[in-house]
Protein backbone atom coordinates (compact mmCIF):
# COMPACT_ATOMS: atom_id res chain seq x y z
CA UNK A 1 0.00 0.00 0.00
CA UNK A 2 3.03 2.40 0.07
CA UNK A 3 2.03 5.89 1.28
CA UNK A 4 -1.03 5.86 0.10
CA UNK A 5 -3.45 8.05 2.00
CA UNK A 6 -6.75 5.75 3.14
CA UNK A 7 -9.93 6.74 4.49
CA UNK A 8 -12.91 4.73 5.81
CA UNK A 9 -16.61 5.54 6.82
CA UNK A 10 -18.29 3.00 8.32
CA UNK A 11 -22.34 2.07 9.93
CA UNK A 12 -23.10 4.47 6.86
CA UNK A 13 -26.31 4.32 4.72
CA UNK A 14 -25.17 4.50 1.08
CA UNK A 15 -26.85 5.76 -1.71
CA UNK A 16 -24.89 4.22 -4.66
CA UNK A 17 -26.66 6.12 -7.76
CA UNK A 18 -25.16 2.49 -10.02
CA UNK A 19 -29.08 1.81 -10.91
CA UNK A 20 -27.99 -1.67 -8.98
CA UNK A 21 -29.84 -1.15 -5.71
CA UNK A 22 -31.19 2.71 -4.27
CA UNK A 23 -29.91 2.46 -1.23
CA UNK A 24 -28.89 0.29 1.92
CA UNK A 25 -28.22 1.02 5.75
CA UNK A 26 -24.95 -0.13 7.80
CA UNK A 27 -22.73 -0.12 5.19
CA UNK A 28 -19.06 1.28 4.41
CA UNK A 29 -16.58 2.70 1.94
CA UNK A 30 -13.03 1.92 1.74
CA UNK A 31 -10.96 4.54 0.06
CA UNK A 32 -7.29 4.31 -1.22
CA UNK A 33 -5.60 7.41 -2.34
CA UNK A 34 -8.00 9.48 -4.68
CA UNK A 35 -10.38 6.38 -5.54
CA UNK A 36 -12.95 4.34 -3.86
CA UNK A 37 -11.68 0.85 -3.33
CA UNK A 38 -14.36 -1.16 -1.74
CA UNK A 39 -18.05 -1.03 -1.06
CA UNK A 40 -19.54 -2.87 1.41
CA UNK A 41 -22.53 -4.16 3.46
CA UNK A 42 -22.05 -4.78 7.53
CA UNK A 43 -18.47 -4.13 9.24
CA UNK A 44 -15.80 -3.82 6.95
CA UNK A 45 -13.45 -6.62 7.11
CA UNK A 46 -11.21 -4.70 10.60
CA UNK A 47 -7.76 -6.26 9.23
CA UNK A 48 -7.41 -5.07 5.73
CA UNK A 49 -8.90 -2.24 6.29
CA UNK A 50 -7.08 -0.22 9.33
CA UNK A 51 -7.24 3.31 7.86
CA UNK A 52 -6.08 6.63 8.17
CA UNK A 53 -8.83 8.82 8.58
CA UNK A 54 -12.30 6.85 9.69
CA UNK A 55 -15.48 8.89 10.18
CA UNK A 56 -18.14 6.87 11.84
CA UNK A 57 -21.38 7.39 9.59
CA UNK A 58 -24.09 6.89 11.50
CA UNK A 59 -27.07 8.58 11.34
CA UNK A 60 -25.70 9.38 8.07
CA UNK A 61 -26.58 9.02 4.27
CA UNK A 62 -23.28 9.32 1.92
CA UNK A 63 -24.33 10.07 -1.87
CA UNK A 64 -22.35 11.02 -4.76
CA UNK A 65 -20.97 14.37 -4.54
CA UNK A 66 -23.26 16.51 -5.81
CA UNK A 67 -22.71 18.00 -9.59
CA UNK A 68 -23.16 21.80 -10.77
CA UNK A 69 -23.41 21.57 -13.62
CA UNK A 70 -23.60 24.83 -14.79
CA UNK A 71 -22.50 28.11 -12.78
CA UNK A 72 -20.67 31.28 -13.11
CA UNK A 73 -19.04 31.38 -9.63
CA UNK A 74 -17.80 35.20 -10.06
CA UNK A 75 -21.29 36.11 -10.22
CA UNK A 76 -21.87 35.43 -6.65
CA UNK A 77 -20.46 39.23 -6.42
CA UNK A 78 -23.94 40.29 -7.94
CA UNK A 79 -26.28 38.28 -6.18
CA UNK A 80 -29.28 40.44 -5.08
CA UNK A 81 -27.97 43.09 -7.93
CA UNK A 82 -30.56 44.32 -10.59
CA UNK A 83 -33.41 41.09 -10.01
CA UNK A 84 -36.49 40.84 -11.27
CA UNK A 85 -35.82 41.39 -15.54
CA UNK A 86 -35.73 38.76 -17.96
CA UNK A 87 -32.73 37.90 -19.74
CA UNK A 88 -31.98 39.60 -22.43
CA UNK A 89 -32.60 42.92 -20.26
CA UNK A 90 -30.82 41.50 -17.30
CA UNK A 91 -27.83 40.53 -19.12
CA UNK A 92 -27.35 44.20 -20.58
CA UNK A 93 -26.93 44.88 -16.65
CA UNK A 94 -24.49 42.15 -15.89
CA UNK A 95 -22.43 42.98 -19.01
CA UNK A 96 -22.25 46.48 -17.19
CA UNK A 97 -20.59 45.84 -14.00
CA UNK A 98 -18.69 42.63 -15.64
CA UNK A 99 -16.38 45.18 -17.17
CA UNK A 100 -15.42 46.44 -13.87
CA UNK A 101 -14.59 43.52 -12.49
CA UNK A 102 -10.84 42.41 -11.99
CA UNK A 103 -9.35 39.24 -12.34
CA UNK A 104 -8.71 39.73 -8.64
CA UNK A 105 -12.84 40.54 -7.84
CA UNK A 106 -13.23 37.16 -9.98
CA UNK A 107 -10.99 35.20 -7.94
CA UNK A 108 -12.04 36.12 -4.53
CA UNK A 109 -16.06 35.96 -5.98
CA UNK A 110 -15.18 32.41 -6.91
CA UNK A 111 -13.47 31.57 -3.79
CA UNK A 112 -17.03 32.71 -1.94
CA UNK A 113 -18.74 30.73 -4.62
CA UNK A 114 -16.91 27.47 -3.71
CA UNK A 115 -17.22 28.01 0.17
CA UNK A 116 -20.94 27.65 -0.51
CA UNK A 117 -20.57 24.95 -3.28
CA UNK A 118 -18.54 23.32 -0.46
CA UNK A 119 -21.21 23.81 1.80
CA UNK A 120 -23.93 22.06 -0.04
CA UNK A 121 -22.42 19.35 -0.73
CA UNK A 122 -21.30 20.25 -3.89
CA UNK A 123 -17.79 18.62 -5.08
CA UNK A 124 -17.61 18.98 -9.10
CA UNK A 125 -19.21 22.01 -10.33
CA UNK A 126 -19.11 23.64 -14.42
CA UNK A 127 -18.19 27.17 -14.51
CA UNK A 128 -18.34 29.91 -17.50
CA UNK A 129 -16.81 33.19 -16.96
CA UNK A 130 -13.30 35.60 -17.36
CA UNK A 131 -10.43 35.92 -15.12
CA UNK A 132 -10.04 31.49 -15.58
CA UNK A 133 -6.53 30.95 -14.78
CA UNK A 134 -7.03 33.11 -11.31
CA UNK A 135 -9.74 30.57 -10.61
CA UNK A 136 -8.39 27.39 -11.83
CA UNK A 137 -5.75 28.61 -9.09
CA UNK A 138 -8.03 28.34 -6.89
CA UNK A 139 -9.86 25.44 -7.43
CA UNK A 140 -6.26 23.83 -7.21
CA UNK A 141 -6.28 24.97 -4.10
CA UNK A 142 -9.59 24.07 -2.30
CA UNK A 143 -9.38 21.19 -3.48
CA UNK A 144 -12.76 20.59 -5.87
CA UNK A 145 -13.30 19.02 -9.20
CA UNK A 146 -14.34 21.28 -11.98
CA UNK A 147 -14.76 21.86 -15.66
CA UNK A 148 -13.60 25.55 -16.26
CA UNK A 149 -13.59 27.40 -19.41
CA UNK A 150 -13.41 31.22 -20.59
CA UNK A 151 -16.21 32.33 -22.09
CA UNK A 152 -16.55 33.76 -25.56
CA UNK A 153 -18.54 36.51 -26.54
CA UNK A 154 -17.85 38.20 -29.94
CA UNK A 155 -16.93 41.96 -29.78
CA UNK A 156 -15.77 44.03 -32.60
CA UNK A 157 -12.82 42.61 -32.74
CA UNK A 158 -14.13 39.19 -33.96
CA UNK A 159 -13.87 36.84 -30.92
CA UNK A 160 -10.13 35.69 -32.16
CA UNK A 161 -8.54 37.27 -29.32
CA UNK A 162 -11.06 35.88 -26.87
CA UNK A 163 -10.30 32.62 -28.34
CA UNK A 164 -6.74 32.43 -28.28
CA UNK A 165 -7.10 33.52 -24.56
CA UNK A 166 -9.08 30.12 -23.79
CA UNK A 167 -7.30 28.36 -26.14
CA UNK A 168 -4.00 28.72 -23.71
CA UNK A 169 -6.53 28.43 -20.77
CA UNK A 170 -6.85 25.00 -22.02
CA UNK A 171 -3.28 24.51 -22.75
CA UNK A 172 -2.42 25.37 -19.74
CA UNK A 173 -5.00 23.84 -17.17
CA UNK A 174 -6.73 20.73 -18.65
CA UNK A 175 -5.77 17.64 -16.59
CA UNK A 176 -4.03 19.77 -13.60
CA UNK A 177 -4.66 18.99 -9.98
CA UNK A 178 -4.79 15.28 -10.35
CA UNK A 179 -6.77 15.47 -13.18
CA UNK A 180 -9.51 17.27 -11.24
CA UNK A 181 -9.50 20.22 -13.55
CA UNK A 182 -10.89 19.93 -17.00
CA UNK A 183 -10.70 23.02 -19.41
CA UNK A 184 -12.89 23.65 -22.11
CA UNK A 185 -13.66 25.96 -24.63
CA UNK A 186 -16.74 28.04 -24.58
CA UNK A 187 -18.93 30.46 -27.09
CA UNK A 188 -21.09 32.12 -24.67
CA UNK A 189 -24.36 31.70 -26.70
CA UNK A 190 -25.80 31.57 -30.60
CA UNK A 191 -27.10 35.19 -30.32
CA UNK A 192 -23.64 36.50 -29.24
CA UNK A 193 -21.33 34.69 -31.47
CA UNK A 194 -21.72 34.05 -34.76
CA UNK A 195 -21.66 31.25 -36.87
CA UNK A 196 -18.11 31.92 -38.54
CA UNK A 197 -16.79 32.15 -34.84
CA UNK A 198 -18.63 29.37 -33.17
CA UNK A 199 -17.16 27.37 -36.59
CA UNK A 200 -13.61 28.39 -35.19
CA UNK A 201 -14.06 27.22 -31.74
CA UNK A 202 -15.11 23.95 -32.80
CA UNK A 203 -12.37 23.59 -34.77
CA UNK A 204 -9.71 24.72 -31.94
CA UNK A 205 -11.62 22.32 -29.96
CA UNK A 206 -10.84 19.40 -32.07
CA UNK A 207 -7.19 20.28 -32.28
CA UNK A 208 -6.89 20.23 -28.60
CA UNK A 209 -9.65 16.97 -28.62
CA UNK A 210 -11.63 19.24 -25.33
CA UNK A 211 -15.27 19.52 -24.83
CA UNK A 212 -17.43 22.76 -25.62
CA UNK A 213 -19.70 24.80 -22.81
CA UNK A 214 -22.44 27.07 -23.75
CA UNK A 215 -26.17 28.58 -23.65
CA UNK A 216 -28.87 26.93 -25.50
CA UNK A 217 -32.74 27.25 -26.18
CA UNK A 218 -32.75 29.40 -23.14
CA UNK A 219 -35.47 32.23 -24.23
CA UNK A 220 -37.90 32.77 -26.60
CA UNK A 221 -36.11 35.75 -27.24
CA UNK A 222 -33.18 33.70 -28.26
CA UNK A 223 -36.01 31.53 -30.18
CA UNK A 224 -36.78 34.84 -31.86
CA UNK A 225 -33.39 36.14 -32.78
CA UNK A 226 -32.01 33.06 -34.54
CA UNK A 227 -35.31 32.36 -36.28
CA UNK A 228 -35.05 36.45 -37.70
CA UNK A 229 -31.30 35.42 -38.27
CA UNK A 230 -30.68 32.13 -39.45
CA UNK A 231 -34.31 30.44 -40.09
CA UNK A 232 -33.74 27.53 -37.53
CA UNK A 233 -33.84 26.56 -34.17
CA UNK A 234 -30.59 27.25 -31.94
CA UNK A 235 -30.61 23.57 -31.83
CA UNK A 236 -30.37 23.15 -35.51
CA UNK A 237 -28.31 26.02 -36.19
CA UNK A 238 -25.85 24.17 -34.15
CA UNK A 239 -26.34 21.24 -35.47
CA UNK A 240 -25.34 22.94 -39.15
CA UNK A 241 -22.74 24.70 -37.61
CA UNK A 242 -21.06 21.64 -36.74
CA UNK A 243 -21.26 22.28 -33.06
CA UNK A 244 -22.48 18.43 -31.87
CA UNK A 245 -19.29 17.02 -33.25
CA UNK A 246 -17.67 17.69 -30.17
CA UNK A 247 -19.27 16.60 -26.73
CA UNK A 248 -21.28 19.70 -26.03
CA UNK A 249 -22.15 20.83 -22.73
CA UNK A 250 -25.69 22.79 -23.08
CA UNK A 251 -27.16 25.26 -20.14
CA UNK A 252 -30.95 25.32 -20.58
CA UNK A 253 -32.81 23.74 -23.39
CA UNK A 254 -36.22 25.23 -22.68
CA UNK A 255 -37.15 25.61 -25.88
CA UNK A 256 -37.20 22.62 -28.12
CA UNK A 257 -38.80 20.98 -30.99
CA UNK A 258 -38.84 17.11 -31.26
CA UNK A 259 -36.41 17.34 -33.77
CA UNK A 260 -34.06 19.30 -31.25
CA UNK A 261 -34.83 16.64 -29.17
CA UNK A 262 -34.07 14.12 -31.40
CA UNK A 263 -30.36 15.73 -32.30
CA UNK A 264 -29.57 16.65 -28.58
CA UNK A 265 -30.41 12.76 -28.11
CA UNK A 266 -28.43 11.51 -30.96
CA UNK A 267 -25.72 14.08 -30.68
CA UNK A 268 -25.15 12.91 -26.88
CA UNK A 269 -25.03 16.57 -25.90
CA UNK A 270 -25.77 16.82 -22.00
CA UNK A 271 -28.54 19.41 -21.37
CA UNK A 272 -28.04 21.45 -17.92
CA UNK A 273 -31.50 21.94 -16.47
CA UNK A 274 -31.72 25.42 -14.43
CA UNK A 275 -34.78 25.22 -13.18
CA UNK A 276 -34.14 28.10 -10.79
CA UNK A 277 -32.77 30.54 -12.81
CA UNK A 278 -34.87 29.76 -15.68
CA UNK A 279 -37.61 30.22 -13.07
CA UNK A 280 -36.00 33.68 -11.92
CA UNK A 281 -35.69 35.23 -15.08
CA UNK A 282 -39.31 34.07 -16.03
CA UNK A 283 -37.46 32.68 -18.92
CA UNK A 284 -40.22 29.02 -18.93
CA UNK A 285 -40.00 25.22 -18.09
CA UNK A 286 -37.92 22.70 -19.60
CA UNK A 287 -39.62 19.36 -21.18
CA UNK A 288 -37.11 17.65 -18.57
CA UNK A 289 -39.37 14.48 -18.37
CA UNK A 290 -39.62 14.38 -22.05
CA UNK A 291 -36.21 14.99 -22.67
CA UNK A 292 -35.37 12.12 -20.24
CA UNK A 293 -37.84 9.62 -21.87
CA UNK A 294 -36.10 10.50 -25.12
CA UNK A 295 -33.11 9.60 -24.18
CA UNK A 296 -31.22 12.49 -23.72
CA UNK A 297 -28.83 13.29 -20.70
CA UNK A 298 -29.92 15.56 -18.67
CA UNK A 299 -27.73 17.20 -15.55
CA UNK A 300 -28.26 20.12 -13.33
CA UNK A 301 -27.12 23.62 -12.50
CA UNK A 302 -27.20 26.65 -10.94
CA UNK A 303 -26.15 29.00 -13.22
CA UNK A 304 -25.05 32.05 -11.92
CA UNK A 305 -25.79 33.00 -8.04
CA UNK A 306 -27.22 36.48 -9.94
CA UNK A 307 -29.99 34.74 -11.03
CA UNK A 308 -30.73 32.33 -8.44
CA UNK A 309 -29.71 33.16 -5.73
CA UNK A 310 -27.54 30.70 -4.20
CA UNK A 311 -25.35 27.94 -5.03
CA UNK A 312 -27.29 25.25 -3.55
CA UNK A 313 -28.17 21.82 -5.69
CA UNK A 314 -30.56 20.71 -2.95
CA UNK A 315 -32.34 23.08 -3.83
CA UNK A 316 -32.08 22.94 -7.40
CA UNK A 317 -33.41 19.55 -7.32
CA UNK A 318 -36.39 19.88 -5.31
CA UNK A 319 -37.03 22.75 -7.97
CA UNK A 320 -36.58 20.61 -10.60
CA UNK A 321 -38.75 17.78 -9.37
CA UNK A 322 -41.62 19.97 -8.26
CA UNK A 323 -42.22 22.24 -11.24
CA UNK A 324 -42.80 19.05 -13.91
CA UNK A 325 -44.64 17.57 -11.65
CA UNK A 326 -46.79 20.83 -11.00
CA UNK A 327 -46.33 21.91 -14.66
CA UNK A 328 -47.63 18.53 -16.01
CA UNK A 329 -49.81 18.27 -13.38
CA UNK A 330 -48.79 14.84 -12.94
CA UNK A 331 -46.94 13.75 -10.09
CA UNK A 332 -45.18 10.63 -11.86
CA UNK A 333 -43.57 13.15 -13.95
CA UNK A 334 -40.49 12.55 -12.56
CA UNK A 335 -39.05 10.42 -9.92
CA UNK A 336 -37.31 11.65 -6.59
CA UNK A 337 -34.77 8.62 -7.59
CA UNK A 338 -34.08 10.28 -11.10
CA UNK A 339 -33.89 13.82 -9.58
CA UNK A 340 -31.17 12.42 -7.55
CA UNK A 341 -29.86 10.75 -10.54
CA UNK A 342 -29.44 14.35 -12.42
CA UNK A 343 -27.77 15.97 -9.79
CA UNK A 344 -25.19 13.32 -9.35
CA UNK A 345 -24.44 9.88 -11.71
CA UNK A 346 -26.47 11.91 -15.10
CA UNK A 347 -24.54 14.91 -14.36
CA UNK A 348 -21.86 13.04 -14.59
CA UNK A 349 -22.90 11.93 -17.94
CA UNK A 350 -23.88 15.02 -19.11
CA UNK A 351 -20.27 16.65 -18.00
CA UNK A 352 -18.69 13.31 -20.04
CA UNK A 353 -16.72 13.29 -16.45
CA UNK A 354 -18.58 9.62 -15.77
CA UNK A 355 -15.43 7.13 -15.86
CA UNK A 356 -14.29 9.62 -12.68
CA UNK A 357 -17.75 10.69 -10.44
CA UNK A 358 -21.50 10.42 -10.43
CA UNK A 359 -21.72 7.06 -8.55
CA UNK A 360 -20.38 5.29 -5.53
CA UNK A 361 -18.62 2.15 -6.19
CA UNK A 362 -15.01 0.76 -6.38
CA UNK A 363 -12.81 2.40 -9.44
CA UNK A 364 -14.63 5.69 -9.68
CA UNK A 365 -12.99 8.81 -7.64
CA UNK A 366 -13.80 9.46 -3.96
CA UNK A 367 -16.19 12.07 -4.24
CA UNK A 368 -18.69 11.61 -1.70
CA UNK A 369 -21.21 13.61 0.36
CA UNK A 370 -22.38 13.05 3.80
CA UNK A 371 -25.61 13.98 4.75
CA UNK A 372 -26.60 13.96 8.49
CA UNK A 373 -30.29 12.11 8.87
CA UNK A 374 -31.12 12.49 12.16
CA UNK A 375 -32.73 16.22 12.48
CA UNK A 376 -36.29 16.55 13.20
CA UNK A 377 -36.64 17.54 9.26
CA UNK A 378 -36.19 14.54 7.74
CA UNK A 379 -37.01 12.12 10.83
CA UNK A 380 -38.79 9.36 10.60
CA UNK A 381 -36.35 7.66 7.40
CA UNK A 382 -39.31 6.14 5.54
CA UNK A 383 -37.16 6.88 2.58
CA UNK A 384 -33.77 7.85 2.27
CA UNK A 385 -34.26 8.63 -1.49
CA UNK A 386 -37.65 10.44 -0.83
CA UNK A 387 -36.11 12.72 2.10
CA UNK A 388 -33.15 13.66 -0.25
CA UNK A 389 -35.13 15.57 -2.72
CA UNK A 390 -38.00 16.30 -0.64
CA UNK A 391 -36.77 17.26 2.93
CA UNK A 392 -32.57 17.42 3.08
CA UNK A 393 -31.23 20.58 3.23
CA UNK A 394 -28.03 21.87 2.39
CA UNK A 395 -27.09 22.65 6.06
CA UNK A 396 -27.44 19.02 6.44
CA UNK A 397 -23.97 18.49 4.58
CA UNK A 398 -21.87 16.99 7.16
CA UNK A 399 -19.05 16.32 5.05
CA UNK A 400 -17.59 16.74 1.64
CA UNK A 401 -14.87 14.86 0.13
CA UNK A 402 -13.47 15.14 -3.55
CA UNK A 403 -10.53 12.71 -4.01
CA UNK A 404 -10.80 11.16 -1.00
CA UNK A 405 -9.62 14.33 0.66
CA UNK A 406 -12.16 15.66 3.55
CA UNK A 407 -13.48 19.41 2.26
CA UNK A 408 -15.57 20.24 4.88
CA UNK A 409 -15.51 17.73 8.21
CA UNK A 410 -18.40 18.14 10.36
CA UNK A 411 -19.02 21.83 8.94
CA UNK A 412 -15.80 22.82 9.18
CA UNK A 413 -14.01 23.79 5.75
CA UNK A 414 -9.87 22.68 5.69
CA UNK A 415 -8.87 24.21 2.71
CA UNK A 416 -10.04 27.76 2.66
CA UNK A 417 -10.34 30.41 5.14
CA UNK A 418 -13.91 32.21 5.42
CA UNK A 419 -12.74 35.25 7.42
CA UNK A 420 -10.10 35.95 4.75
CA UNK A 421 -12.56 35.38 1.54
CA UNK A 422 -15.56 37.37 3.37
CA UNK A 423 -13.35 40.49 4.35
CA UNK A 424 -12.30 40.33 0.38
CA UNK A 425 -16.00 40.75 -0.76
CA UNK A 426 -16.18 43.42 1.41
CA UNK A 427 -13.74 45.23 0.32
CA UNK A 428 -15.00 44.59 -3.30
CA UNK A 429 -18.43 45.12 -2.87
CA UNK A 430 -17.24 48.95 -1.50
CA UNK A 431 -15.30 49.40 -4.44
CA UNK A 432 -18.16 48.43 -6.68
CA UNK A 433 -21.32 48.84 -5.91
C1 LIG B 1 -18.93 34.60 -21.34
S1 LIG B 1 -18.78 34.45 -19.62
C2 LIG B 1 -20.42 34.06 -19.09
C3 LIG B 1 -21.42 35.14 -19.37
O1 LIG B 1 -22.68 34.55 -19.26
C4 LIG B 1 -23.54 35.45 -18.66
N1 LIG B 1 -24.70 34.72 -18.14
C5 LIG B 1 -24.99 34.41 -16.87
N2 LIG B 1 -26.13 33.72 -16.80
C6 LIG B 1 -26.58 33.60 -18.07
C7 LIG B 1 -27.70 33.01 -18.65
O2 LIG B 1 -28.64 32.41 -17.93
N3 LIG B 1 -27.85 33.06 -19.99
C8 LIG B 1 -26.93 33.69 -20.74
N4 LIG B 1 -25.86 34.28 -20.25
C9 LIG B 1 -25.67 34.24 -18.92
C10 LIG B 1 -22.71 36.15 -17.65
O3 LIG B 1 -23.29 37.32 -17.21
C11 LIG B 1 -21.39 36.30 -18.37
O4 LIG B 1 -21.36 37.51 -19.08
ZN1 LIG C 1 -25.46 30.57 -17.56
Amino acid sequence: MGNMETLLIKNVTIVPMTGVETWFTNGYIYVESDRIKDVGRGSPPDSRYSADTVIDGDGMVAIPGLINGHTHTPMSLLRGYADDLPLMEWLEQMWAVEGQLSEEDMYWASMLSMIEMIKSGTTTFSDMYYGMNRIAAGVEQVGLRALLTQGIIEGNDGGDEQLDASVSFVKNWDQAANRRIHALLSPHAPYTCSPALIEKIVDRAHELDCSIHTHLAETRDEIRMVRDSHGTTPIALMENIGLFTRHVIAAHGVYLTDEDRHILSSRNVGVIHNPKSNMKLASGIAPVATMLNDGITVGLGTDGAASNNSLDMFEEMRFANLLQKGNLENPTALSAYDTLAMGTAGGARALGIDDQAGTIEPGKKADITLVDFTQAHVLPVNDVISHLIYSAKAEDVAYTIVDGRLLMANRELTTIDEDEVFWHIAAIKDKLL
